[in-house]
């Protein structure tokens, strides 16, 4: 009987404590970054060629009242596209991020009326014959994986062109908004590859397998009234609107808790939607814990709130 104890003693410490400590290591906010890391090269190795591919710039904006961050690509001369550059200043913003403890939500944009072309085809074509295009996609892989999973409602604001990089990179937000002449489009087969920042994975979640087929495999673009249907936009911004403001009004709707409450949802979508289901349960329940009794919590209880239409 003891041995029986202590044997479920031990599995309860291991369930419960080692991903608690090794989350903690890590430093991730969910354990299953560790494959993603892994798969990354050392940083220090792509930091040394990517700064060399300059032009253009990743601009934040952080509103800590609101708790609304706004993140621009910044290089209209070439559309948005993303230069070496841009790809270390935008994994540095993920990592801000990660830890701005007053964020609730974040709007992805391009300056200008376009979003994001995808890589800057000049480095692409110097990187054709070397390991750095495996780096590259390595690099943006893991960036976009973490921006995915920031504990922060996040949105691409479309307008005009998002192809390419930039189509993979609107599918690492929670929603997509988009204008009327704004166009999605997954390039990667006309010009020979495949998605590689991860765009293709989170596409067949969002979409499901035989729309995500279709649209991969045409490389077709895809306009904001069928993207809405299909479930790859959430909503179309009225033309003549403020695209950001527009979005940032649009966005008011989810961001009404308080900070911790938006943000331990988040994290319960993204262990549900990433993790094994005994796993996701168990963050759910962690989460849960987080908020019980809190501010929020005790204010809502106190004023014996209705929730009548
Ligand atoms: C996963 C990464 C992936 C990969 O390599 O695996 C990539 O993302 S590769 C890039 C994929 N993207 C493309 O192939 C898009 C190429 N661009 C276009 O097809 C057009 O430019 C378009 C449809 C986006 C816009 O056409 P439009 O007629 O409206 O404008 P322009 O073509 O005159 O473009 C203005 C200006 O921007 C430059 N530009 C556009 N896209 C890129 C880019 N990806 N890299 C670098 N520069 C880009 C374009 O060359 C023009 O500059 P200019 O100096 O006037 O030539």
């Amino acid at each position: 009987m003891f041995t029986g104890m202590a044997m479920s003693c031990y599995s309860a410490i291991k369930r419960i404590l080692v991903p608690r400590l090794t989350r903690k290591l890590s430093g991730c906010h969910l354990h299953t970054c560790a494959s993603t890391c892994a798969a990354a090269p050392p940083d220090d190795v792509t930091h040394s060629w990517l700064t060399t591919v300059g032009g253009g710039t990743v601009d934040l904006t952080k509103d800590e009242s609101s708790g609304l961050a706004v993140l621009t690509l910044n290089n209209p001369e070439r559309l948005n596209a993303v230069t070496g550059n841009m790809m270390l200043q935008l994994a540095n913003i993920v990592n801000d991020l990660k830890d701005w403890r007053n964020g609730k939500a974040l709007i992805v944009h391009g300056k200008g009326h376009t979003f994001c072309p995808g890589a800057d085809l000049n480095m692409v074509r110097n990187m054709l014959d070397s390991k750095q295009g495996q780096e590259m996609c390595a690099f943006m892989h893991k960036t976009l994986t973490e921006l995915h999973r920031l504990p922060l409602i996040s949105v691409a604001a479309i307008d005009g062109h998002a192809i390419g990089g930039g189509s993979e990179l609107c599918t690492a937000t929670d929603f997509r908004v988009m204008t009327e002449r704004a166009n999605i489009r997954f390039i990667h087969a006309l010009m020979g590859v495949v998605p590689g920042w991860g765009g293709g994975t989170r596409l067949t979640r969002l979409v499901g397998r035989t729309r995500a087929l279709d649209l991969l495999s045409s490389g077709r673009p895809i306009g904001p009234e069928e993207a809405l249907e299909i479930g790859l936009a959430n909503w179309i911004i009225p033309t003549g609107h403020d695209v950001v403001e527009a979005t940032a009004e649009w966005l008011q709707k989810y961001t009404k808790g308080k900070t911790e409450v938006v943000r331990a949802l988040k994290n319960v979508v993204v262990a549900g939607s990433e993790l094994p289901v005994e796993e996701a349960l168990e963050r759910e329940a962690e989460q849960f814990v987080d908020v019980w009794g809190g501010p929020a919590h005790e204010e809502a209880i106190l004023k014996s709130m209705k929730h009548k239409k």
